[in-house]
């Protein structure tokens, strides 16, 4: 928790300063004639962002305007999944109104109106991510608070004896204000995965600014980017049962992820393009294209193939042959006994987490828009190679703590976690 931000304070000081070379903003300590403390701390000072009125102007404004249209555009209202205290909470999935609404306000009123400039994202980019750090750790202690004082779901809450632990992995399931404004959705996707393709908007038009066109580096990223955010609200629903909302709590690790790392983690590489333009051969532009299509092919397959299994209560056709499931039983904390089943053809037959490695083609595509003469914009898929690599130990145990003899029938037939006979 208190490293993580200087990780992405780095990574912007790298790109603001050095055209997104990671080794040059070392090179003031590497060459300095005598190493001490104060030529470490001037250095350090140095790579900070600077904070300005402007920028937390514009990110509490974007906030708010996010949870204003969380709360009040319409939608159709989706459930998640049972929770360990047995409540099957509902959300309203207006997300894709959000993005649409979001899209049309910003880039109408900047490109269509004039009123500001549509690069105002990039242009405020580092007192933007002062102001994100700021509420991340206050959404953080909040959160904290909250789980303590006035928790939505008591009985969902989770206490571990370590007080970094909690605060970190969270306390609260489902913390809200009120019964529909979930902390955990909300964060997630508005200031989170909305912002994703508007900050790309702005990077891109920063480009044009800088170098008089947009490069098809550029415009394949926003367009790759754009299926994967675009997918995620056209399927907010199936969200709702993935592990983010129905296993995590909301802690640092999503309060100030969704607020700060999601952001600026994963838009670096439009970051880096307005930097170092790349201008892309044919043969590669369709490479790259293929291979981020076919990535999103397998992701939304498996994922598609595990919803409608569990929707038709596995009475349905995975690639035209009577779905393979296996039934199981498992123990909410109240004692009852509850069902669910485990789909063990099609993709879930392949590998136990096929849809991970679909993902993992996605990312290595938006890395590849930009080439191969940084390493900066690779740091996608390395991250997601982690973070899915530690979520399917984890999920394991997760499954096997809940479905038992269950979970072994199901190893026994699925073998491979991510790729057959690799791992
Ligand atoms: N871009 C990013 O940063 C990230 C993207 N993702 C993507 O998000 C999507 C969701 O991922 P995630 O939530 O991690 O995982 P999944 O959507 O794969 O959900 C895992 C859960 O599904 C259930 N499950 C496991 N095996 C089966 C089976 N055989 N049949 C039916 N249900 C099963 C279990 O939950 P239960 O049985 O309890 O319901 C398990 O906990 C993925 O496509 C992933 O690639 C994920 C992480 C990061
Ligand atoms: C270092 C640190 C504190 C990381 C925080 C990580 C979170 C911001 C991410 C962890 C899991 C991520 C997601 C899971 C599944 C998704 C579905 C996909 O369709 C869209 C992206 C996402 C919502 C993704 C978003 C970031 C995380 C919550």
């Amino acid at each position: 928790m208190a490293t993580c931000p200087f990780l992405v304070i780095y990574f912007w000081h790298a790109c603001d300063a050095h055209k997104c070379d990671l080794i040059a903003p070392l090179n003031p300590l590497l060459n300095a004639p005598q190493l001490n403390a104060e030529v470490v701390l001037n250095w350090f000072l140095g790579c900070f962002p600077v904070p300005t009125q402007e920028g937390f102007a514009l990110f509490f404004g974007w906030l708010l305007f996010q949870a204003a249209l969380y709360t009040f555009l319409p939608g159709p209202v989706g459930y998640g999944q049972m929770t360990p205290a047995g409540f099957v909470l509902p959300y309203i999935v207006n997300g894709m109104n959000a993005w649409i609404v979001t899209h049309i306000i910003f880039f109408g009123a900047s490109l269509g109106l004039g009123l500001f400039p549509a690069s105002i994202v990039h242009d405020n980019w580092g007192a933007l991510l002062v102001a994100a750090n700021v509420y991340g750790y206050f959404l953080t202690a909040f959160s904290f608070v909250k789980a303590h004082l006035f928790p939505s779901h008591p009985a969902d809450r989770k206490f571990s004896s370590s007080v970094i632990y909690d605060l970190f992995f969270g306390i609260e399931f489902n913390p809200r204000f009120g019964k529909l404004f979930d902390f955990k959705l909300f964060h997630n996707g508005r200031p989170g995965i909305v912002a994703w393709t508007l900050i790309n908007g702005s990077f891109a038009v920063a480009q044009y600014q800088k170098i008089g066109y947009v490069t098809n580096s550029m415009w394949l990223l926003q367009l790759l980017h754009a299926m994967y955010v675009l997918d995620f609200f056209y399927n907010e629903d199936w969200y709702l049962r993935t592990i983010d909302i129905c296993h995590d709590h909301f802690g640092f690790y999503l309060a100030w992820g969704d607020s700060v790392w999601l952001p600026f983690m994963y838009t670096l590489q439009s970051h880096y393009l307005v930097r170092n333009p790349v201008d892309l051969s044919l043969p590669y532009f369709l490479t790259v294209t293929a291979l981020g299509f076919f990535g999103y092919y397998i992701f939304r397959s498996v994922n598609d193939q595990k919803n409608e299994v569990r929707r038709t209560d596995g009475k349905c056709l995975i690639w035209g042959k009577p779905a393979k499931v296996i039934r199981t039983e498992f123990l909410t904390s109240d004692g009852k006994v509850h069902k669910s089943l485990l789909l063990a053809s099609g993709f879930w037959g392949v590998a136990r987490h096929f849809n991970y490695f679909g993902d993992l083609c996605i990312s290595l595509a938006f890395c590849m828009t930009c080439g191969f003469d940084h390493v900066l914009p690779y740091f996608y898929v390395i991250y997601m190679f982690i973070l899915l690599m530690g979520r399917i130990e984890r999920d394991h145990h997760r499954c096997a703590g809940k479905y038992g003899k269950y979970w072994v029938e199901y190893e026994k037939l699925v073998p491979y976690k991510l790729f057959p006979y690799i791992y």
